[in-house]
Formats: C-alpha cells, sequence, structure tokens
C-alpha cells in the first residue's frame, strides 16, 4: 500500500517504522502546511494536531482518499466530519486510541458500568496518565471511556478535575488527568463505595501497541466506504 502519514510526530514515526518492516511505502511524510499532492495515495493517516486534523480529514473527503484518524482534541467537529464523509461517500476511522488492548477495555467497561448501574453505592472516578508533551486533556481515550459509562445510565457527564470524586456531582464522573515524564498512556478507572474499591486499568508500554492498531485500520479501511470504528476493524463490539 502507499500510505500518506498526515502528522510525522512520535506517533507518524511509528507507524512508519512498521508499515515499512511490512512491506509498505510512505510516500508522505507531512509536517508542517506546505502544499502537497495526493496523487498515487492509498490511504491516510493523520496522528497531527487537533487544529490541522480537521482540515487533513476534510481534504481527505473531498479527494476520494481513505482516512485513518488517530488525532484527539477535535471531537467537537466529529459530527461536521462524519456529515461531510456521507456526502462525499468517504472512508474513514476515528479511533481515540488503536490499540487492540484498549479497544478491549473499551468494550469490558461498557460491561462494568451496566453491571455497576443497580449498586449507586459506588462512585466512578478516573485517572488518565500521559508524558508531559501531550497538548490535551483530558486524553481522548479517556473521553471514549467516559462516554461508554455514561451509556450504562447512572452518569450523565464529566468533567475534569484535580483530585478525586469527594465533591462532585452525583453524576458527574471525575477525571484526573497526570503529566508524567515519557508515560506512553495510563488509564485507571476505579468504582468505590465504603466497603470495596474496584479497579480497571490498561498501560501502554509503548507506542507500537496505537502504531499497529492504526495500520491494520488503515489497510482494513482501503476499498470500503463509510464510516467505521475501531470495534468494526476488530469485530469486537
Ligand atoms: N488514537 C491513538 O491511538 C493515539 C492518538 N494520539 C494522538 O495523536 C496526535 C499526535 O500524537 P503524537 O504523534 O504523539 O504528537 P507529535 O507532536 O509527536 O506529532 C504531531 C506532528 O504533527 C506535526 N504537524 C504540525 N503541523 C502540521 C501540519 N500542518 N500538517 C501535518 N502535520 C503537522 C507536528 O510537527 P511539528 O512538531 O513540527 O509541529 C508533529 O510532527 C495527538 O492528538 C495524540 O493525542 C497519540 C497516540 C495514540
Ligand atoms: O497523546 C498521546 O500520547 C496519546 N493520546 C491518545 C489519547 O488522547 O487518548 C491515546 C494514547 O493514550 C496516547
Amino acid at each position: 500500500m502507499k500510505i500518506a502519514l498526515l502528522g510525522y510526530g512520535k506517533m507518524g514515526q511509528a507507524i512508519e517504522k512498521i508499515a515499512l518492516a511490512q512491506g509498505h511505502e510512505i510516500v508522505i511524510k507531512k509536517d508542517d502546511v506546505a502544499p502537497f499532492s495526493f496523487e498515487g495515495v492509498d490511504v491516510a493517516i493523520d496522528f497531527s494536531l487537533p487544529h490541522i486534523a480537521v482540515s487533513h480529514i476534510t481534504r481527505c473527503f473531498n479527494e476520494g482518499i481513505p482516512i485513518v484518524s488517530g488525532t484527539t482534541g477535535w471531537l467537537d467537529q466529529y459530527e461536521t466530519m462524519t456529515t461531510l464523509c456521507k456526502e462525499k461517500n468517504g472512508s474513514f476511522i476515528y479511533a481515540s486510541n488503536f490499540s487492540i488492548g484498549v479497544n478491549i477495555f473499551f468494550e469490558i467497561n461498557k460491561k462494568l458500568a451496566e453491571y455497576m448501574a443497580p449498586h449507586p453505592s459506588y462512585k466512578v472516578s478516573m485517572e488518565e496518565i500521559h508524558h508531559t508533551q501531550k497538548l490535551d486533556a483530558p486524553s481522548g481515550t479517556a473521553i471514549t471511556l467516559a462516554e461508554g459509562i455514561i451509556a450504562a445510565g447512572t452518569y450523565t457527564n464529566w468533567k475534569e478535575t484535580e483530585s478525586d470524586s469527594n465533591t462532585m456531582e452525583a453524576h458527574t464522573i471525575p477525571i484526573v488527568s497526570k503529566r508524567e515524564g515519557m508515560v506512553p498512556g495510563t488509564h485507571i478507572i476505579t468504582y468505590k463505595n465504603e466497603i470495596d474499591t474496584l479497579q480497571l486499568s490498561h498501560e501502554a508500554h509503548s507506542r507500537v501497541g496505537f502504531a499497529q492498531g492504526a495500520l491494520v485500520a488503515a489497510l482494513w479501511l482501503v476499498g470500503k466506504k463509510g464510516i467505521f470504528s475501531m470495534a468494526d476493524v476488530l469485530n469486537i463490539s
């Protein structure tokens, strides 16, 4: 496959390494606003910046290039992008996290929230820890996890907070974001009442899982039309 890397930072470079080892060709490596052509590109993978991702996605829809985006922090425009995708008959996958482990974690999180729904004495809280270069907070993964909990009905919204849940409104999921050293990505969900504590966590050991997952998604998307998720790619929802 001929791949365009829209964003050639930590993730773009991690994807390049895996793609080349699998015999794919990187035809575009983009890390600035200079003009470029999509000629000969089979699929684009966007890991850039929140304010840049939307322009990459829009351009891919307009030019008929399948696009996988892992950039976080732009989701207030997700609906505009999916509407455009339908209008242009485009091919699109967004995932806040492309690793297999986290996508399984997303499913277990939804199930656990359903099990917890009849037991309101348990208060939920979330912590996410990432490297100090991360621009957005809370992480896209934490937001997806919060949405999974909200779907079970007990909670209605999430809110960033500096400490634990004691002062939080009853139906709000508190999310604590920590930025430390080079941490690739850790997410911890805690349910706690007076009797006990139940925790579910995922800790990435490197960026390899995100990069492998994004590449798998990109190869899967070629030849398909529509809006898909990583759960579709992994067939786990
Ligand atoms: N979904 C997932 O599984 C994962 C998502 N992410 C998300 O992916 C995004 C990128 O992460 P990461 O690679 O760590 O970040 P980096 O900052 O390392 O990479 C972003 C890159 O985008 C480049 N860039 C700047 N302007 C443009 C432009 N106009 N066009 C194209 N590229 C541009 C930056 O260049 P320069 O440095 O010169 O400004 C930089 O190289 C973040 O939003 C992060 O949250 C990260 C890991 C996993
Ligand atoms: O910026 C990162 O590094 C990561 N971003 C994603 C997120 O915001 O959830 C995924 C992963 O946790 C790493």
